[in-house]
């Protein structure tokens, strides 16, 4: 069972991430990205795919050309856990 962060949990992690919006109506966090051009977006794509097959843990997401559109929050909970959280910094260091 994955649990849901509590207020002062949600709070503290979002702070830590300060590239991500908390979407209030879904209980997720999003980015988007934008990328020089559509290669270098979907070579992104793969290498969070590769992320997420390892967390056993995937992203909503949508690509247009060079730009992605990245919603994280955990099914199995009905919102944010710790898991969207790793995998946002996860996320943040393959663009650092
Ligand atoms: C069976 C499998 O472990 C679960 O369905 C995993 C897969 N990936 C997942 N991804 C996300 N974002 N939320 C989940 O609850 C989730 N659950």
């Amino acid at each position: 069972m994955v649990e849901q962060l509590n207020q002062a949990e949600r709070e503290d992690a979002l702070d830590g991430l300060p590239d991500w919006d908390h979407d209030e109506g879904r209980d997720a966090i999003t980015r988007n990205f934008t990328f020089a051009d559509f290669s270098e977006a979907f070579a992104f794509m793969t290498r969070v795919a590769l992320l997420a097959e390892k967390a056993d843990h995937h992203p909503e997401w949508s690509n247009v050309y060079n730009r992605v559109e990245i919603l994280l929050t955990t099914h199995d909970a009905g919102g944010l856990s710790g898991r969207d959280i790793d995998m946002a910094q996860a996320i943040d260091a393959l663009v650092e």
